[in-house]
């Protein structure tokens, strides 16, 4: 669905993307994340056909965001950073006046509309105006902004950011849906647990440089992102936390009536030649489980400056 190759966006002497290439496939949620600043939205912006690339290529669905952005308009619907609504509109109008301006007859609007408004959950403020929405309910009327014309790709630039946790729920269960109707979505988020738990992949941006992509998983096991292990015993605890405190890669041990608790920075290989050893050593191991790290944990590990990700 995206296909982009070593590009390239200077602003005047200032490099704010820098060879950035990515593909992501048709009916993939991706995940782009990346400190302030790090050109997430100048991505974005570029692919919505607003910003043109410096060098390199973008395309959408095969087509050159530069070369054809018409037919690249077709195939996205966009959601800014910011959003403009018009106040004095209701949100039905609001929607119908979107609807037109892609083309859309008025008979296929009257249709349209109410189930966009529903499935973004403002069925109840089909006649409210829009200045007496909440932030939430703005953002979600946008959402149905960019689904009048029925993209195969959205792009969403922190559809999240200022929401209250509850309408940041509502939003997530609103892209789930998407997702389970085959769109293909682009998400950029400072919110990142919550990013992991709603897409396929993700690419993690900083200054302007993609410093890695992939699955949650994949990088958060190829990363030397601190773990916590649980592990629990049939007897012998203490015994087990002295040989614990002697093995490679352990930081720090706590124990309590829950197990052994061991914060380790190794990799998986790494990872199971402990848990090998605690069964050489003859301890009885009930379970040896590693607490879920969070995209958060993940994130800091790559940004921190030293590019070791990629
Ligand atoms: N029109 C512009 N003129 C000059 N510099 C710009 C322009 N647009 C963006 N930049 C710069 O390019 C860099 C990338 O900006 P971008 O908005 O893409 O970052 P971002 O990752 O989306 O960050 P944020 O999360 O803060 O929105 C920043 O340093 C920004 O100041």
């Amino acid at each position: 669905m995206i296909e982009i190759r070593g590009l390239c966006k200077q602003f005047g002497a200032f490099q704010a993307l820098n060879s950035i290439d990515l593909v992501i496939p048709k009916g993939t949620v991706f995940g782009f994340v990346g400190p302030n600043g790090a050109g997430k939205s100048t991505t974005m912006s570029i692919l919505a056909t607003l910003l043109a690339p410096t060098s390199g290529t973008a395309k959408v669905g095969g087509c050159d965001v530069t070369r054809h952005p018409k037919q690249v308009r077709k195939l996205i619907g966009y959601m800014p950073d910011f959003f403009g609504v018009y106040d004095q509109f209701k949100a039905t109008e609001y929607l119908h006046f979107y609807g037109a301006s892609y083309g859309i007859p008025k008979a296929e609007r009257a249709r349209l509309i109410p189930q966009l408004l529903e499935l973004v959950n403002l069925t109840d403020k089909k006649d409210a105006y829009v200045d007496t929405l909440s932030r939430g309910m703005k953002q979600r009327l946008c959402l149905a902004r960019c689904l009048v014309h029925d993209p195969e790709l959205l792009i969403l630039d922190e559809p999240a950011s200022g929401l209250d946790p509850r309408a940041r729920i509502e939003m997530r269960e609103i892209l789930k849906e998407l997702k389970s109707m085959g769109k293909t979505i682009v998400i950029s988020s400072h919110i990142l647990p919550e990013l992991a738990e709603m897409v396929d992949e993700i690419g993690v941006i900083e200054h302007g440089r993609m410093v890695a992509k992939g699955n949650v998983q994949e990088i958060q096991s190829r990363m030397r992102v601190k773990r916590i292990l649980q592990i629990r015993l049939a007897g012998r605890e203490e015994e087990a936390e002295q040989y614990l405190g002697g093995r490679p890669f352990v930081n720090r041990i706590l124990r309590d009536g829950r197990g052994v608790h061991v914060h380790f920075d190794g990799h998986d290989e790494e990872q199971s030649e402990l848990l090998h050893g605690l069964i050489e050593q003859g301890f009885r191991i009930i379970s040896f489980s590693e607490a879920q790290t969070n995209l958060e944990d993940v994130f800091l590990e790559i940004t921190k400056g030293d590019g070791e990700g990629e």
